[in-house]
């Protein structure tokens, strides 16, 4: 019998054979992001798919492509496409889009909110990252002179000398102003805010779907809320914020974590903005005011005068000289930076 201690290597094991190769099993493969040059074959797919007589949409499409695992919206874009056809309805109504308005939707992903707006008459200037889904729109509504799809990062898109001349050549014959309607990627809303509302000489409103909690934060002008920030003061400046309704997260694909909510801003034009000499030093002293929110603005604001010249000036529009930027709201804001700026 051979002691259990013993260290005996045994017998030498054969070596595998070349012949049969010993494999492992292959790993199941990760979710990935399809190659750019195959999600072009992909949605190109989608749209002859959509486009077959009784395909019912074009998102039930891609939504069943993606659960075969060959077209992954991508996160980093921001696709969450709106399935409910009833909340693009309702995104065009709360713009008041009518016969002969110019509306610039950022993202059209699959274009189903297009459908709606130039169902609605509108003329429709789309600006798309992902040039797969500029293709994708682009084959879907065919040539139209009522469409226009730009292949380009909105943060980028210089309005004024791309947008403009297209809206003017439409405004001599309606002379109305444009309009923003979109179903924005999550991840550029605040930038595409402070893009958008100071251009009150181009659009007349500016609808879209945010999160839910970033629409109940920026349609809020009180000063109560705990997330009070520049921004509030910002969208309150150039606009007239109004929350419209919630939009369950349900009814986009992908699900996304949160819920989505419509928000209009109607845009005020210059002669309606509060009386500031210059907007940039307005909102430069606005910024340098929260830098420390819970600083006294005879603190925070000390690189642009002295204390005591700060305390009078919070003393003569009626404010404590101990007050921290979240107790002012828009006007006492614009009444501070009056008296700072005539000191
Ligand atoms: C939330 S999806 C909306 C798609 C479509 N409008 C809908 O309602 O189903 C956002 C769309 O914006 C596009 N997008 C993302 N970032 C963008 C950017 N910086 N500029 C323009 N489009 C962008 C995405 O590719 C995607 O098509």
């Amino acid at each position: 019998m051979v002691a259990l201690t013993s260290l005996s290597p045994g017998p030498p094991r054969p070596s595998p054979s070349p012949a049969t190769p010993r494999r492992r099993p292959p790993a199941p493969k990760p979710h990935v992001y399809a190659s750019s040059r195959r999600r072009g074959r992909i949605l190109r797919a989608a749209t002859a798919a959509a486009a077959t007589p009784g395909a019912d949409d074009y998102h039930s499409t891609i939504r069943s492509l993606n659960s075969r695992g060959r077209h992954v919206p991508r996160k980093s874009l921001g696709q969450n496409y709106m399935l409910n056809s009833k909340v693009n309805e309702e995104l065009v109504a709360a713009a008041g889009v009518e016969e002969g308005d110019v509306v610039l939707e950022i993202g059209p992903g699959t274009g189903s909110l297009t459908a709606a707006l130039l169902q609605a008459g509108a003329t429709v200037f789309a600006v798309e990252k992902d040039k797969h889904m500029a293709t994708l729109v682009k084959d879907r509504f065919g040539s139209t002179e009522q469409l226009k799809v730009i292949e380009e990062d909105i943060t980028k898109f210089h309005i004024r000398s791309h947008f403009l001349p297209f809206m003017k050549e439409k405004y001599h014959a309606t002379k109305k102003l444009a309009k923003v309607v979109s179903n924005l990627p999550f991840n550029v809303s605040s930038e595409v805010v402070k893009l958008l509302l100071p251009m009150g000489d181009v659009f007349s409103v500016v609808v879209l779907m945010l999160q839910d909690e970033t629409a109940v934060r920026l349609a809020d002008a009180s000063i109560q809320i705990p997330e009070y920030r520049p921004i509030n003061v910002f969208v309150n400046f150039y606009s007239k914020p109004e929350y419209k309704f919630r939009v369950d997260r349900e009814n986009f694909f992908p699900r996304p974590k949160v819920n989505g909510a419509v928000i209009s801003f109607k845009l005020k034009n210059a002669e309606e903005y509060p009386p500031v000499s210059s907007p940039k030093s307005f909102f430069s002293m606005v910024n340098s005011a929260f830098m420390g929110k819970r600083k006294m603005l005879r603190k925070s604001l000390q690189h642009l005068c002295s204390s005591s010249e700060i305390e009078a000036a919070l003393d003569n529009i009626g404010l404590p000289v101990t007050a921290r930027p979240s107790d002012l709201i828009l006007d006492d804001f614009v009444r501070l930076h009056n008296h700072l700026t005539k000191v």
